[in-house]
Order: structure tokens, then C-alpha cells, then sequence
């Protein structure tokens, strides 16, 4: 087991609010002549703050370059031996095999991406039930695991959908393979209508509407029937998810990831918003937040200190790599022993 690295922890929220505020705390447009000075300031930080940031996303774009080789230059061989042995891991996992709803990625041979087809076959041939958590509590008290410890009720399968170019991205539920489509980037993703027809998307939201700060708006949009969550910043909608109750694991792609919970993505800003939001929500509804987990070839695994960072990156609680889970956070460290 791995001890894990509080710093990167505790050092990633701090980091984030102080870039929020650089994000957020805009002057007012009354502001007094005599104040003219702080605000040069100010400036100033900010242009020095930004080229640092201009700089680490230098750092990362030549990471990825370097990672991305090396996952082309990998024995095919060894691929597959590492892609079972990875799935292997997380379908022998407690915290796997009790998980109710999940977040999966459906990957991408040619991106050279860990591969989770072995997964998403065993969740989608076990599906839910479809009953909602209070049913379900319920009924578990007639209800026995199986032997190999999976729920009789199953899981709820939920795969990413871009919805634009602007690093939004949903979660959809699906329940067949019959419902994917390549998008633009020749990834599958769930098609706008499902296996019979059907459309996936929700009308009518009743608005609850927040206002952080000056300026900065967080609409938050929900329908209580179909349970269809949304988040909207400034004039963009973007559906987070559509589920009435939480998600207990996310399953997440990356380029390089270290033992610290450092993760650094395809640079598109997809998942860190999508993680910011969804965190965002379960804190607000109360729910227990997801353990996230990625999956990661030997190759990928970098030493402390190489994968730069960005105020925005959400660390991540563990690693399955083929040697097994490396558990990094408190909470993974308490679900998965
Ligand atoms: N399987 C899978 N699905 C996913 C993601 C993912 O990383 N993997 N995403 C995660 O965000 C989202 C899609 N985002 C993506 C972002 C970039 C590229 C991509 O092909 N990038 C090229 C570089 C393109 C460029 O630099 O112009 C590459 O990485 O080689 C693919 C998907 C949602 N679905
Ligand atoms: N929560 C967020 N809010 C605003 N901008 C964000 C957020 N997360 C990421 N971004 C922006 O998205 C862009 C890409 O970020 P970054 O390079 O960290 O992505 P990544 O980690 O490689 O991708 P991903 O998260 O999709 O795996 C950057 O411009 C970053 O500032």
C-alpha cells in the first residue's frame, strides 16, 4: 500500500479558491479613483499568476506529447496482459462488486486508453432494477447477495456525453451497447435516442437559481420526476447527469497519473468540469461523494513531482493499475482495504 500525499490534497482547494477569486473577484465598476493604485496591484499579480498557469499548461502539453508515444511504442502483447489484469482488479473489488450506480468511460483503442469493454459487459449483462434507493431498503431486507458478493438488484451504468466544445460534458444512463454512436472524435457515446426510440432528454426544469459573487451565475435546473440535474454557467445549460440518487464510483480515463492523485487528462477540461460540478451537487444534496478511481498502464504511473498541475484539476482517490489499487485518499484508504 502506498502512504498517500496529503499535500496534493490539501493544497488543491486552497489553489482552487484563490484561482476562483481571480476568476470571480472582478472589480466594481463604482470603484474610487484613490483605489486605482491596489488595483494595479492587483494586475500585476494577476499577469504574473496567468503566466504561470500559461506556463504549467506548457508542462502538461509536453507530457502528453511524451506519454502518447510511449503508449504507441507499447508491446501489444503486454497491453493486453496489463488491460486484463486491470480489469481483473476492479471486478474482484468489494467496492466494485457493492457499487449500486457507476461512472464508466467507454474506451478508445485508438487513443490507446485502459480498456473497460470487460466491465461494461459484466454491468450491462447484471443491469438495475430500476427501483429508487428507498424501494430498495425496502426490499434488502428480503434480499441476499449472490455468493461472489454482487447485489441481485445490479448496477446503473452511466457513460459520458460531450455536449459542445466548451468542456461540457453528462453523464447518460445507459442499459444496452445497442445505445452507442461514434461521435466526431470516433469515441462511442450514447446517441440522443435510446435503443426503442426513445428520447433521452428531459423538458420541463424548475430553475432554483444561485448567484455566486458579482457577476457569476451557478443556475442549478432539476426535474424531480425524472430526476434530470442540470448546471448552467453564465449562458451555457449543461446537464450534469440524470439521477435521483448519487453515484457511488466513477471510473476515469487519463493520460498520466501519479501516486499522489495527480491526474492529467486530454487537455479538453472535460472531466475536471464535470468532477467539479457533480462534487458541487452532492455536497448541496447531501450525498456521499463518488470514489474516484482511474486506470492506469505501467507507463503511465509517473514519479512524484512530474505531473504539473492546475488550480482546476480534482485529485483523484485511487489508482488500478496492474498491479493492483493503489488506494490514496482517506476515502478510498476506508472503502478499499
Ligand atoms: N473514452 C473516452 N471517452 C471520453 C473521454 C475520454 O478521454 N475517453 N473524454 C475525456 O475528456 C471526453 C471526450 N474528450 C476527448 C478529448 C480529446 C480527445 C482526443 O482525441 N484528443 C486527441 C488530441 C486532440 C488535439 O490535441 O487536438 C488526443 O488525445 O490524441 C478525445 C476525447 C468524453 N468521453
Ligand atoms: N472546473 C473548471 N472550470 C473552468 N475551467 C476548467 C475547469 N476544469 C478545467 N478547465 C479548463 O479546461 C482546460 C483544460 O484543462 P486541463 O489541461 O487541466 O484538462 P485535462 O485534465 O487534461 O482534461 P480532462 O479534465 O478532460 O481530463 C484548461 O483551460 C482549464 O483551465
Amino acid at each position: 500500500m502506498v502512504i498517500p500525499c496529503k499535500r496534493a490534497f490539501a493544497a488543491a482547494p486552497k489553489a482552487l479558491s484563490l484561482y476562483r477569486s481571480l476568476i470571480l473577484l472582478q472589480p466594481p465598476s463604482s470603484v474610487a479613483f484613490r483605489s486605482i493604485t491596489i488595483m494595479n496591484n492587483r494586475q500585476s499579480h494577476t499577469t504574473a499568476a496567468a503566466t504561470d498557469i500559461d506556463a504549467i499548461f506548457k508542462q502538461k502539453r509536453a507530457l502528453r506529447s511524451r506519454v502518447k508515444k510511449e503508449l504507441k511504442n507499447m508491446d501489444p502483447t503486454l497491453r493486453s496482459y496489463e488491460d486484463n489484469a486491470i480489469q481483473n482488479v476492479i471486478l474482484e473489488a468489494p467496492w466494485f462488486k457493492t457499487c449500486k450506480r457507476l461512472c464508466a468511460y467507454i474506451s478508445c483503442s485508438a487513443l490507446r486508453e485502459v480498456d473497460t469493454s470487460n466491465i461494461l459487459s459484466e454491468v450491462l449483462q447484471n443491469p438495475a432494477t430500476g427501483l429508487s434507493d428507498a424501494s430498495l431498503s425496502v426490499l434488502s431486507t428480503f434480499e441476499l447477495p449472490c455468493d461472489d458478493g454482487h447485489s441481485l438488484t445490479g448496477k446503473k451504468l452511466y457513460v459520458p456525453r460531450v455536449e459542445d466544445r466548451n468542456r461540457n460534458m453528462r453523464m447518460v444512463n445507459i442499459s444496452s451497447i445497442r445505445d452507442m454512436i461514434a461521435n466526431s472524435m470516433n469515441i462511442l457515446e450514447p446517441a440522443p435516442v435510446d435503443a426503442d426510440g426513445n428520447e433521452r432528454e428531459d423538458g420541463n426544469s424548475v430553475v432554483l437559481r444561485q448567484l455566486c459573487r458579482a457577476s457569476f451565475y451557478l443556475l442549478k435546473s432539476e426535474d424531480s420526476g425524472s430526476g434530470a440535474i442540470s448546471v448552467q454557467l453564465w449562458q451555457g445549460q449543461v446537464h450534469v447527469m440524470q439521477a435521483n440518487d448519487p453515484v457511488d464510483l466513477l471510473l476515469l480515463p487519463g493520460l498520466a497519473f501519479d501516486k499522489s492523485g495527480r491526474r492529467l487528462g486530454r487537455g479538453g477540461g472535460y472531466y475536471d468540469t464535470f468532477l467539479m460540478n457533480y462534487q458541487e451537487l452532492a455536497k448541496e444534496r447531501k450525498w456521499k461523494q463518488p470514489l474516484l478511481v482511474a486506470l492506469s498502464y505501467s507507463v503511465q504511473i509517473m514519479d512524484d513531482g512530474v505531473i504539473p498541475v492546475t488550480p482546476t484539476d480534482v485529485p483523484v482517490d485511487a489508482l488500478v493499475t496492474p498491479s493492483g489499487l493503489i488506494p490514496i485518499s482517506p476515502a478510498a484508504m476506508e472503502r478499499c482495504h
